[in-house]
């Protein structure tokens, strides 16, 4: 019997491609694949703990499909994302017979996804790739939207490409074996949706916060494809973030990526940093007198009731400014912040005085 699944579609003329959500729908990995590119030989980036779960066995499937496959994990978590992995990848994707006609297939969290499409986008000058993301971050974000890449010590994500997938292969089921803190930031993201594009999405979250922390399979896979389909209009109209309309993605994260740089990277989850970050960046917008109390409340409360963090870390402020100043957004030196204007409606503002931040962040401790 076939599994159910729904599709959200990226709209990019010839780089368009297919977001498949469902249920049981790992096994047809292959297939999914093999609709979409010709695929002689496979090279399947994974890390540590998602080999044995999930990519052995989808290298064993496309084995069996007749593919030639290439398997290469990593260490779990954020360090990976770095230059020294980088260079591992590209020198053993090319032992294991890579060229140009090689394909790259993420199986893993957003770390797996952004190094391995960044291998893709740089490797014989660009390889097609795959999305199979295996967190709820992941899933309702990372693998959707082509943005790939490593960190430096001083910078997040400074490396990179856009580089869009060929298509992204969401199995719900997967969720159930994610270890409890991952489940929680990946909700964080999740909020994101809620506040920079979508009220109602932000009241639904709030009604179903118990079905939510149960990893309920019927609202989870509603939440997911409502986040795929958010993340898809945005990139749709500014693919590359150059008309500003994408940054509003990037919301809370000007912070986020600050704290994350400072405390060392894995110390605190990127999404437990987003909703620290989305929590500074709504004080911020209070302090504009752009928005009043009550938005920076409600986003408080749902954090909260989700088991996400809300408080700034204990961290010394001059290191965060510091990395703040390092963010993309930056221009001619001036920081730019995505700031709510009500909740579903985000802008991008320049102008802020660094003191005002400072004061968002340190309110927060
Ligand atoms: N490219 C983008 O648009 C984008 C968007 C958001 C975040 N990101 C990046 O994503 C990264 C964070 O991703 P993440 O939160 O998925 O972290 P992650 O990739 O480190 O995965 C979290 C942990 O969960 C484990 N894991 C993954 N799937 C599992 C499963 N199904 N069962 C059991 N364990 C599992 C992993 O081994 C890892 O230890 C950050 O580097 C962030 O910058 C990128
Ligand atoms: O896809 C985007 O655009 C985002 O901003 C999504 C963010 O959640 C994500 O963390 C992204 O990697 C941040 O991008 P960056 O350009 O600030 O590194
Ligand atoms: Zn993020």
């Amino acid at each position: 019997m076939r599994a159910e699944h729904e599709i959200v579609r990226v709209q990019l003329s010839e780089r368009s491609y297919d977001i498949q959500i469902g249920s049981a729908i790992l096994s047809s990995a292959p297939e999914f694949f093999a609709a979409r590119t010709k695929i002689s030989h496979a090279i399947v980036i994974t890390d540590e703990s998602v080999q044995p779960l999930y990519a052995d066995s989808i290298v064993a499937a496309c084995a069996t499909a007749g593919m030639r496959t290439t398997l290469i994990s990593v260490p779990a978590g954020e360090t990976s994302k770095s230059i020294a992995m980088a260079d591992r990848l590209w020198n053993e994707s090319l032992a294991g017979g890579a060229d140009r006609k090689s394909v790259v297939i993420a199986v893993g969290g957003g770390v797996i996804g952004d190094l391995a499409g960044f291998i893709a986008a740089t490797f014989a000058r660009g390889l097609a790739f795959f999305q199979v993301p295996t967190t709820l971050l992941a899933q309702v974000d990372s693998s959707v939207g082509g943005k790939v890449g490593i960190n430096l010590p001083a910078a997040k994500n400074m490396v990179g490409a856009f580089w869009q997938p060929q298509g992204v292969l969401i199995d719900v089921d997967v969720l159930k074996t994610l270890p409890e803190r991952e489940y929680r930031a990946g909700l964080a993201e999740v909020v994101k949706y809620g506040v920079i594009l979508d009220a109602d999405f932000f009241a639904y979250l709030e009604a179903n916060v118990a079905a939510i922390r149960e990893r309920d399979k019927n609202v989870l896979t509603r939440v997911i494809a409502r986040c795929c389909q958010l993340k898809a209009d945005v990139v749709q109209t500014d693919e590359r973030e150059t008309t500003g309309l994408r940054a509003v993605l990037n919301y809370g994260h000007t912070f986020c990526h600050a704290f994350e740089a400072t405390c060392g990277y894995g110390e605190l989850l990127h999404g437990e940093a987003v909703s620290i970050g989305m929590l500074c960046a709504s004080r911020l917008a209070e302090s504009l007198q752009r928005i009043t109390s009550d938005v920076t409340e409600r986003q408080f409360n749902l954090l909260t009731e989700l088991g996400l963090p809300t408080a700034t870390p204990q961290v010394d402020i001059e290191p965060v400014m510091a990395a703040m100043q390092r963010d993309k957004k930056v221009e001619h030196g001036k920081l730019q912040f995505v700031l709510p204007i009500r909740l579903g409606n985000v802008e991008l503002v320049g102008g802020v005085s660094n003191d005002l931040a400072k004061t968002a962040i340190i309110d927060g401790q």
